[in-house]
């Protein structure tokens, strides 16, 4: 090692560090007792590591096998250390893991902090807080660490001393531990004195950390006669219960206990929404404990974010972040598999082709529908509650399913919710079971309209006619319901249509003299409609006289095999070739504007044009050419007004 890196250095803390080192004092104060957690998840992390690196070599144990977690503390000293003999850093690690943020996404965290302690302190949660917290209850924190394998002399001091709630800067220096891992240990700040107690320790440990599958020790205490008080002995104890949770009978383990273990996988401040926990025995044997969280991670619109599933074998761990193991309409999804027969050294590439991945993957894909089922269609209002938050945080998520798991994809769709003209606001509450139900007598179609916004949507002039008749439409502005309705052609045997798509047939719902009425417009009408389509051109595929609209003079639709137009205008966004298409435009024969255009002449195409462009306009278009559509529109109420 050269000399440069052998002496003690200080470098500066990346910039979103500082930031989160403030805000994690100022706003997670109340929340202290987390930074025990924190560190100890880490270490338990460290020895998991260790364990799986320990598969291909043997030597990394050194001659210390049994991995375990010790928690100490000196009152004089004012200090409390957690140790691990796990991984370790080395000086490099050191540097990026506790110098920098690594995760992506993490410029982005920092645009949504808003100064309001308390919103800010949910956000941090979700960012995952991890070793940082340590500064909540420490203005220093010095970390002793070596990695696994590197020699004695090799170990690195990390050290980062707060002058008042600021830190800038921290110190690395090359220096000698016999034992490998990391040692942590936290000088307390003012105040955090009732920390510094056995029983307030292992309060804490039991609290938060008692599923922690590595033993965690601390010296046993025992009352001395002479000092009258307890003092610390040589002998160590086990505090926690030290066994992997999902190895346990589900009987056996407490609410408590999943939701402590699962802010530990997931690194979420927050407790779960709901849970799945199996052992499924057969051609594959292999457990799960599955976490819905409550809220989005700050990352779940990252194609980079991590997954959430441990994978283990046989208690061992393999890897974090298993993206094989859920799709990725679930990437939400946290918790752990563990399999009895994957082999020991299997590696991502070879997840990638393992069939036995594959049939984990499908039973955890259904027991997490399943979960998601059970909550939506729950006889408990606390169950629809929790859907609600369920479908709020990832709904969007969830209809990428439909178009992404063909097997499941029935299920998926009855999970979905809408908004809808039945309360006509945004609210997603309306699931096509509920839209069946509602259906209105001899009506046999799902109707749907899909808009860049909910107010386009809900105020789109195809939907007069279904206004008029009563007959619910649902009201789809996300960006993916294209991409569901693309994927979803019907749901329970009816057919999914978009109320701007293709000839209006609305089967029996029709009224016979309305359809005669068209028809006989249609002949009126004929000359008109082929001087209009003259007049627009290129623009148009056809014009035609239109059963939907009640209010509008005009629509645009999409042929019926042709790309909706909604869709076209996404694609186009996106930067991709949208099939060229030409709408037809509708018009509706009983509407003043049309009426008169029949007797125009002069101004024939300035109306013709002005007709397709307010079409399209409310439908959610854009415009080629406004300044042309507004110079028109001026002559036009010139002309009308007698200029
Ligand atoms: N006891 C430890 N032993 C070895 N490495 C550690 C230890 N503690 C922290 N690290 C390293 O520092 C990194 C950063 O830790 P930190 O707790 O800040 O974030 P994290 O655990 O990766 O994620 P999260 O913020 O979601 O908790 C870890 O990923 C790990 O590489």
């Amino acid at each position: 090692m050269s000399e440069t890196a052998a002496a003690a250095q200080t470098l500066n803390f990346q910039a979103e560090v500082k930031q989160l080192l403030h805000l994690m004092i100022h706003s997670l104060y109340s929340n202290r007792e987390i930074f025990l957690r924190e560190l100890v998840s880490n270490a338990s992390d460290a020895c998991d590591k260790l364990r799986f690196e320990a598969l291909d070599d043997g030597a990394l144990y050194e001659d210390d096998p049994d991995l375990r977690i010790r928690i100490g503390f000196d009152a004089e000293a004012r200090t409390i250390t957690v140790a691990d003999n796990g991984i370790g850093m080395s000086r490099d690690e050191a540097i990026a893991h506790l110098g920098t943020i690594a995760k992506s996404g993490t410029r982005e965290f920092f645009g949504q902090l808003t100064g309001d302690q308390k919103k800010d302190a949910h956000l941090i949660g979700q960012f995952g807080v991890g070793f940082y917290s340590a500064f909540i209850v420490a203005d220093k924190v010095t970390v002793v660490s070596r990695r696994a394998g590197l020699p004695a002399g090799e170990a690195v001091r990390w050290e980062c001393s707060m002058a008042g709630d600021e830190a800038g800067a921290y110190t690395v220096e090359q220096v000698e531990k016999a034992g490998r891992g990391t040692e942590i240990t936290l000088h307390l700040r003012e105040g955090q004195e009732d920390l510094l107690s056995s029983w307030k320790l292992k309060s804490l440990i039991r609290k938060y950390s008692d599923h922690i599958v590595q033993p965690i020790v601390m010296k046993k205490e025992e009352w001395n006669d002479e000092e009258k008080k307890q003092v610390l002995t040589d002998e160590d104890e086990t505090v926690n219960q030290a066994n992997a949770l999902w190895t346990r009978s589900r009987n056996d383990i407490s609410e408590d206990e999943y939701k402590a273990f699962y802010k530990h996988v997931a690194h979420d401040f927050e407790e779960p929404l709901a849970w799945t926990h199996s052992r499924v025995e057969g051609r594959h044997e292999y457990t799960n404990l599955l976490y819905v969280p409550k809220n989005a991670p700050f990352d779940l619109w990252d194609r980079n974010a991590r997954h959430g599933i441990k994978l283990y074998v046989k208690r061992v761990f393999i890897m974090d972040d298993a993206e094989k193991l859920m799709p990725t309409y679930l990437r939400f999804v946290r918790g752990v598999v563990d399999s009895a027969d994957l082999p020991l050294n299997v590696s991502r590439e070879i997840l990638q082709e393992s069939k036995d991945i594959d049939t984990i993957r499908s039973g955890c894909t259904k027991k997490v529908l399943a979960l998601l089922e059970g909550l939506a269609n729950g006889e408990e209002a606390a169950d629809k509650e929790k859907y609600a938050g369920f479908w709020g945080a990832f709904g969007k998520v969830l209809k990428e399913g439909v178009g992404e798991d063909f097997a499941n994809r029935e299920k998926i769709a009855g999970l979905l919710r809408f908004a809808s003209t039945k309360a006509d606001t945004p609210d997603e509450v309306v699931s096509l079971a509920d839209y069946i139900g509602r259906m209105k007598e001899g009506q046999d179609k799902i109707y749907y309209v899909t808009a860049e916004s909910f107010n386009a949507a809900r105020n789109s002039p195809h939907l007069e006619i279904f206004r008029k008749k009563g007959i619910e439409v649902l009201l789809l502005s996300d960006r993916v319901d294209e991409w569901v309705v693309g994927n979803l052609a019907e749901f329970d045997g009816k057919a999914l249509v978009s109320v701007a798509k293709g000839g209006l047939d609305l089967g029996v719902l029709e009224d016979e003299a309305e359809k005669k009425e068209a028809e006989k417009a249609a002949d009126e009408y004929k000359e008109l409609l082929d001087r209009m389509k003259a007049s627009l051109g290129e623009r148009v595929k056809d014009v035609k006289v239109t059963l939907r609209l009640t209010d509008s003079p005009a629509c645009l639709v999409a042929d019926e095999h042709d790309v909706g137009m909604n869709l076209a205008r996404i694609l186009k966004a996106a930067g991709q070739d949208a099939p060229a298409s030409r709408p037809i435009l509708e018009i509706n024969p009983q509407h003043p504007a049309v009426l008169r255009l029949k007797y125009e002449e002069k101004h024939f195409d300035d109306w013709a044009a002005v007709l397709f462009d307010q079409a399209l306009l409310a439908e959610g278009g854009k415009l080629d050419d406004p300044a042309t559509f507004v110079k028109r529109i001026n002559q036009l109420m010139m002309a009308m007004s007698g200029n």
